[in-house]
C-alpha cells in the first residue's frame, strides 16, 4: 500500500504542498497541463528547485496576470470547477476542499456558505492551488494518508479583513471541523493558511505520532516568508504491508427497515468490504435492533463510513483496527468428467486444506441435474 505522510512542522499551505507533491516526483508540465482543464487564463506555474537552510527542495509559484474577476463566490467557483474538463474524482476532491473553506468563511462572516464572498480565498491563486493539490493526490493514488500534527505559527497577519490573529479566524475555523491538533513552536508569523489545513483535512488522516511505515521518499516543499526555521511542508512517501491489520467498523440501529437494512450489506460488499453481517440486538427501550459490522482494509474505511453514514438511519460509528492471521491461500484448477472445478488451497505451517469453490460446484449441479453432495464427493476424490 502506497503511503503518503504530510509533516507539518512549519505549517502548510496551499503553494507548500503544490511544492512538496512536485519534489516528490510530480511532473510540473503535467500539473499545467491538468490545470489547463479548468479553462481559465492568466496564471502560470513555475517551480523552483532550491536550496533553504541546507535543504533541497522545491519552491512554487502561481504566476497570476490580472485577475479581473478576483471577488468569487461558492457558486462560481464551483461552476468553474464543474465544467472543466478535468475528470470526476480530480473535480469531486477539489469540490471538498472548497467547501471546508466555504464552510469555514461562512461561519467566521456569519453568511451562507453560498453567499461566502472569497477575496484572497477566491482569487485565481487558490483554486490553482487546490484544484492543483487535487490532481497531484489522485495522480499518485496514495492509500493512506496521514497528516501530522499542524504548527500553525504565531502573532498576527495582516489580510483583506486587516490584522487577525494567528491562526487567522478561517484557518482555526476549518481545524475544528477536523480533528487535526494545532501546536505554536518557533515560528512569528503565520505558517498555516486557510488554503493549507483545508487541503489537508480533505486528504489526511491526523496521527498524532508519526505513523509506522517504510519511507522511499521526501519530497520539500518551500512556502515563501523567511520564519528563521526551515520553512517547509515535507511529503514522505513509502509503503506499508496490508497484510494483518484491517478494521472493524460498527453500529446499532433499531429503525430501519428490513429491505434497506438488505440493501446496505449489498453496496458495502459491492464497495469493497472483506465482510459485512447483522447480529441481532435488543436496544433501549427494549428495542429489537441489528448490530452492523463491517471489515475493511483501512485504505477503504473512509469510503465505508460514507456508505453507512448515507445508506443507514445511523448517526454514529465505532471502529478500531485488528489484528488478523490468515493462512497463505492459491488456486488451481481440476478437471472432472462434469467440468472444470477451481480449488483454493490454504496453508499455515504444517496445516493444509483443499475445499472446491462452491460457486463451480453449484454450476455443475444445477447443469447435470445432480445433487450437491454428488458433485462434491466426485470433486473430493479428484483432487
Ligand atoms: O479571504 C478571506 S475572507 C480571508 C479570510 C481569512 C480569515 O481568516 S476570515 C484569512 N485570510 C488570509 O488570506 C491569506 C491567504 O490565504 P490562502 O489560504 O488563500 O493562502 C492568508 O493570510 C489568510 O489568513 C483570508
Ligand atoms: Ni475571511
Amino acid at each position: 500500500m502506497k503511503v503518503l505522510f504530510f509533516d507539518c512542522f512549519s505549517g502548510i499551505s496551499g503553494d507548500m504542498v503544490l511544492g512538496a507533491f512536485i519534489d516528490l516526483g510530480i511532473d510540473p508540465a503535467y500539473l499545467d497541463a491538468e490545470l489547463k482543464k479548468l479553462n481559465l487564463s492568466g496564471f502560470r506555474i513555475e517551480a523552483e528547485q532550491t536550496m533553504k537552510k541546507g535543504i533541497s527542495g522545491t519552491r512554487c509559484h502561481v504566476i497570476l496576470e490580472a485577475d479581473r474577476h478576483h471577488h468569487r463566490h461558492f457558486n462560481d467557483i464551483k461552476e468553474i470547477i464543474e465544467n472543466s474538463t478535468l475528470s470526476d474524482e480530480v473535480k469531486k476532491t477539489a469540490l471538498a476542499i472548497f467547501m471546508r473553506v466555504a464552510v469555514a468563511e461562512g461561519k467566521v462572516h456569519n453568511v451562507s456558505v453560498e453567499r461566502v464572498h472569497f477575496h484572497e480565498v477566491g482569487a485565481l491563486d487558490s483554486i490553482v492551488d487546490i484544484v492543483g493539490a487535487a490532481i497531484c493526490y489522485h495522480a499518485l493514488k496514495p492509500d493512506l494518508v496521514y497528516g501530522s500534527k499542524i504548527n500553525v505559527g504565531s502573532g498576527w497577519v495582516r489580510c483583506a479583513h486587516g490584522l487577525l490573529p494567528v491562526p487567522a479566524p478561517a484557518t482555526a475555523e476549518i481545524l475544528c471541523n477536523s480533528n487535526f491538533e494545532m501546536y505554536s513552536k518557533a515560528i512569528d508569523g503565520e505558517s498555516a493558511t486557510p488554503t493549507g489545513v483545508a487541503i489537508l483535512a480533505e486528504l489526511a488522516t491526523y496521527s498524532p505520532t508519526t505513523p509506522s511505515f517504510i519511507p522511499e521518499k521526501t519530497g520539500y516543499g518551500f512556502g515563501g516568508k523567511d520564519f528563521g526555521v526551515l520553512n517547509a511542508l515535507r511529503i514522505i512517501q513509502g509503503r506499508k504491508s496490508e497484510a494483518n491489520t484491517i478494521m472493524v467498523v460498527e453500529t446499532n440501529v433499531d429503525d430501519m427497515t428490513g429491505e434497506m437494512a438488505g440493501y446496505v450489506l449489498e453496496v458495502l460488499l459491492q464497495n469493497g468490504a472483506l465482510d459485512a453481517f447483522y447480529t441481532p440486538v435488543y436496544m433501549k427501550k427494549n428495542r429489537p435492533g441489528i448490530h452492523l459490522t463491517v471489515l475493511c482494509s483501512e485504505a477503504r474505511l473512509p469510503l465505508i463510513e460514507e456508505i453507512i453514514l448515507k445508506e443507514t438511519s445511523t448517526i454514529g460509528i465505532r471502529k478500531y483496527p485488528v489484528e488478523r492471521t490468515c493462512m497463505h491461500r492459491h488456486f488451481k484448477k481440476i478437471a472432472t468428467p462434469l467440468g472444470e472445478v477451481t480449488i483454493k488451497i490454504s496453508q499455515q505451517g504444517d496445516i493444509t486444506r483443499a475445499t472446491p469453490e462452491y460457486e463451480d460446484v453449484k454450476k455443475i449441479a444445477q447443469e447435470s441435474g445432480k445433487s450437491l453432495w454428488e458433485v462434491l464427493e466426485m470433486v473430493e476424490k479428484l483432487k
